[in-house]
C-alpha cells in the first residue's frame, strides 16, 4: 500500500473509531451493553437503503487496512504450532523403514510389528478423543507443550530401547502426542489467525505433516544402510523439533478466544493486541465476547458439551459434516498408500527393494508439493471447491489404479512347473494355476525365470515364514540365487506397473491440495467457541479410528477382494464421500469464526448450497436479529 493511501486509511479508521465510541456510547444508554458487530452490522444493513452502504465502506476499508498490516507474530506462532504436525507426519511415516531393520534386530514376529505400528495410531485416536477436555479445561497451549512432552519422551525411550515391550512403550507414548497436537494445533492457529488468513494458516499445518512424511522417508532411505541401530537414529531424531517446539510455545500465548470464553478479559486483551500488532482489536473482541455470550444464552451451560453438541441442530450438523470430512478422508486410501506405498509398487511388479523404498520418498514428496498447492488455492477457491474438486480427481485416480492392478491380473503368467511329489508344505500353493491366485495367498509365492520379457518355468511354492524374500524350499529358497531366477512375493511380474506409479501420482495430485489439508481446516472452523474443542476431538478421533481401520484391513481385503477389488472399493468410497461433500459442506471462506454456526442453521443437505441466495439471506436474517437484540 502506498504512504499515502495508507494515510487515508489511517485517516478514514481515526474518524470512523470516533464514531464508533460516539455509537457504542448511544447505545449503551439506550439498550445497555450491544456489541458492536451487531451494532455496525444493523447500521450497515438499514443504512444500505438510505445512504449507500456507508457502514460497509467503513468496514471494508478497516478490512483492507488489516490485510495490508498483518502481523509476522501470527505467522511465528502458526509455524511453531505446525512443528506439532510435522512432528505427526514423521512419527507416522518414519516407522515404515525403521520396521524393516528393527524386525531382523529384533526378531520381531508378524503380530510384534503389526503392534509396533498400530499402537501410535490407536493412541492417537485415544488421546484425540480425550484431548476435548484437556484443550476446554486447561487450554490450547498447555495441551500443545504437553504434546511436545509426549513427542521428546517417546523419541528418547524409542532411541534407547533395548526389547520389544520398551519398544512398544515408546510408541503409545509418541502416538498420546500425535493425537494431542493433531486436535489441537489447527484449534490453536484458527483462533489466533485472522479469518482472511485464517485457512491458509491452518493448512500450513498440513503442510508440515506432509513435510513430516517426506522427511521421514528421507530419513529411512538414509540410515536404511545402517543395519545394526540406524532405526535408533531414524525414532530419536524427532526429539529434535519436539524440544524445539516446547521451548517456543514456553513464549508464546494462550488462545484469546479461549481466554474470553474463560473470563479472563485482561489478558485476552493483552494477547489479541500482540497478535494483531497495533490494529485496534476493539470490533474483533466485542464480536468474540458478544458471541460467547449468545451462544450461552440459545444452548445454556448446563450439562456435557457433547450432549448440548447433539441436541442443538446447528452443531449437531457440524459435527456430522466434520466427522463425515475425517472419515471420508480416511476411507478414500491415503494412509494405503503412504503406508504401503513401497508394497503397492512391488505389489504392482516393481522388484527392486531399494528402487521401492527411494519411491516411496518421490510419492512422499509429491504429497508435500501438491499441499503447499492447497496452502494457496484455499484462500482463493475456497474449501468447498477445493475439496470437491479434489475428492473428484482421487476418485477418478482410484478408478486408473484399480483397472492397472485388473490389467495386470489378466496377463497373469500361469504356472508351468508343478512338483513331481509333492510335500504337505508345498500341496497349499500347488493349486494356484496362476501368478495371480499364488501371490494373493500370504502363504505362497511365486518363482520364475525371464527370458527377455516371458516368464519361463514357473512355480508358486510356499514362503519361508521369516524373511519373505525367498522360498521355503525348492530353486528360490537359496538367497544367493542365479540371475535368472526371480522370487516374487506379494506381487507379479507385469508390464504393466507403470500404471500403478501413474496413477498413484495422479492421486497425490489431487488428494494432497484438497482432501489432505481441509478436513482439519474445516474442522477448526465449523464449531462455535463453547463446543469446538469437543467438536474437533470428536472429529480428530473418527480420523484415527478410520486411519487404523484401514490400514490395518489393506492386507486383508486386498487377500479377500484382490488388489483391484480393493482399490475399486476405496473408489465406492470416495464416491460416496464426494456426495456427501456436495450436499453438506457450506464455504466458510473469509467468514469470522463467531458467523459461521448460521451456515448450520438451515437442514443437513442444503448447507452446500450456503454459497447461493438462501445462505446469504440466512446470514442477514441473523445479524439482523442479532442487531435487534432478538
Ligand atoms: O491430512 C493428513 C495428510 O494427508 C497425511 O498425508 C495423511 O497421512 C494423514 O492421515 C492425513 O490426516
Amino acid at each position: 500500500m502506498s504512504r499515502k493511501a495508507s494515510d487515508n486509511v489511517e485517516y478514514t479508521l481515526r474518524s470512523l473509531s470516533h464514531l464508533m465510541k460516539e455509537k457504542r456510547r448511544k447505545k449503551d444508554e439506550n439498550a445497555g451493553e450491544r456489541s458492536l458487530v451487531a451494532a455496525e452490522s444493523y447500521t450497515s444493513i438499514n443504512s444500505q437503503g438510505a445512504t449507500g452502504g456507508g457502514g460497509d465502506l467503513e468496514r471494508a476499508a478497516r478490512r483492507q487496512f488489516q490485510r495490508d498490516v498483518t502481523p509476522a507474530f501470527v505467522y511465528v506462532v502458526s509455524v511453531f504450532s505446525a512443528l506439532g504436525g510435522f512432528l505427526f507426519g514423521y512419527d507416522t511415516g518414519v516407522v515404515s523403514g525403521a520396521m524393516l531393520l528393527l524386525k531382523k534386530q529384533m526378531n520381531l514376529t508378524a503380530l510384534w510389528q503389526e503392534l509396533v505400528v498400530s499402537s501410535t495410531v490407536g493412541a492417537a485416536a485415544l488421546s484425540a478423543l480425550l484431548g476435548g477436555l484437556l484443550n476446554g479445561t486447561c487450554g490450547r497451549r498447555p495441551s500443545i507443550l504437553i504434546a511436545s512432552c509426549f513427542f521428546t519422551a517417546g523419541a528418547v525411550v524409542l532411541a534407547a530401547a533395548g526389547n520389544k515391550e520398551t519398544l512398544l512403550a515408546g510408541r503409545v507414548v509418541v502416538g498420546l502426542g500425535i493425537g494431542l497436537a493433531s486436535m489441537t494445533i489447527p484449534v490453536y492457529i484458527a483462533e489466533a489467525a485472522p479469518s482472511h488468513l485464517r485457512g491458509r494458516l491452518v493448512t500450513i499445518n498440513t503442510l508440515f505433516i506432509t513435510g513430516g512424511q517426506f522427511f521421514a522417508a528421507v530419513i529411512d532411505g538414509a540410515f536404511s544402510y545402517l543395519a545394526k541401530d540406524g532405526w535408533r537414529y531414524m525414532f530419536g531424531l524427532s526429539a529434535v523439533p519436539s524440544v524445539i517446539q516446547f521451548f517456543g510455545f514456553l513464549f508464546l500465548p494462550e488462545s484469546p478466544r479461549w481466554l474470553i470464553q474463560k473470563g479472563q478479559t485482561q489478558k485476552a486483551r493483552r494477547v489479541l493486541s500482540q497478535i494483531r500488532g497495533n490494529q485496534t482489536i476493539d470490533e474483533e473482541y466485542d464480536s468474540i465476547k458478544n458471541s460467547i455470550d449468545e451462544e450461552e444464552k440459545e444452548v445454556g451451560t448446563a450439562g456435557p458439551v457433547i450432549c448440548r453438541m447433539l441436541t442443538y441442530p446447528p452443531t449437531r450438523r457440524a459435527l456430522i459434516v466434520g466427522c463425515g470430512l475425517q472419515m471420508f478422508q480416511q476411507l478414500s486410501g491415503i494412509n494405503t498408500v503412504m503406508y504401503y506405498c513401497a508394497t503397492i509398487l512391488q505389489m504392482s511388479g516393481m522388484q527392486d527393494d531399494t528402487l521401492a523404498i527411494w519411491l516411496s520418498a518421490v510419492i512422499a514428496l509429491i504429497n508435500f508439493i501438491f499441499t503447499l498447492f492447497g496452502v494457496w488455492l484455499v484462500e482463493k477457491l475456497g474449501r468447498r471447491k477445493l475439496t470437491i474438486g479434489s475428492l473428484a480427481g482421487t476418485t477418478i485416480a482410484l478408478i486408473i489404479l484399480a483397472l492397472g492392478f485388473l490389467l495386470s491380473a489378466q496377463v497373469s503368467p500361469p504356472v508351468t512347473l508343478y512338483p513331481r511329489n509333492s510335500s504337505s508344505e508345498n500341496s497349499i500353493c500347488t493349486k494356484y494355476s496362476d501368478c495371480n491366485g499364488c501371490m494373493l495367498d500370504p502363504n505362497c509365492g511365486f518363482c520364475y525365470q525371464a527370458n527377455k520379457s516371458n516368464i519361463v518355468e514357473s512355480s508358486c511354492v510356499p514362503v519361508d515364514k521369516k524373511f519373505n524374500v525367498k522360498a521355503a524350499l525348492g530353486r528360490c529358497s537359496n538367497e544367493s540365487k542365479t540371475e535368472e531366477l526371480f522370487w516374487a512375493y506379494n506381487y507379479c511380474p507385469t508390464p504393466y506397473s507403470w500404471i500403478a506409479l501413474v496413477s498413484l501420482i495422479i492421486y497425490l495430485v489431487f488428494f494432497a491440495p484438497g482432501m489432505g489439508p481441509m478436513p482439519w481446516t474445516v474442522n477448526s472452523e465449523i464449531y462455535p467457541l463453547w463446543a469446538r474443542s469437543t467438536g474437533n476431538a470428536c472429529s480428530s478421533g473418527v480420523n484415527w479410528i478410520f486411519n487404523v481401520l484401514i490400514s490395518l484391513t489393506f492386507l486383508h481385503t486386498a487377500e479377500y477382494l484382490t488388489y483391484y477389488g480393493a482399490f475399486f472399493l476405496y473408489a465406492g468410497f470416495a464416491a460416496v464421500g464426494l456426495i456427501f461433500i456436495y450436499g453438506c459442506l457450506p464455504e466458510t471462506k473469509g467468514k469470522k469464526l463467531e458467523e459461521i454456526e448460521s451456515l448450520f442453521e438451515n437442514k443437513l443437505c442444503t448447507c452446500g448450497a450456503s454459497e447461493s441466495d438462501e445462505g446469504r439471506f440466512k446470514l442477514t436474517t441473523h445479524y439482523l436479529s442479532t442487531a435487534r437484540g432478538e
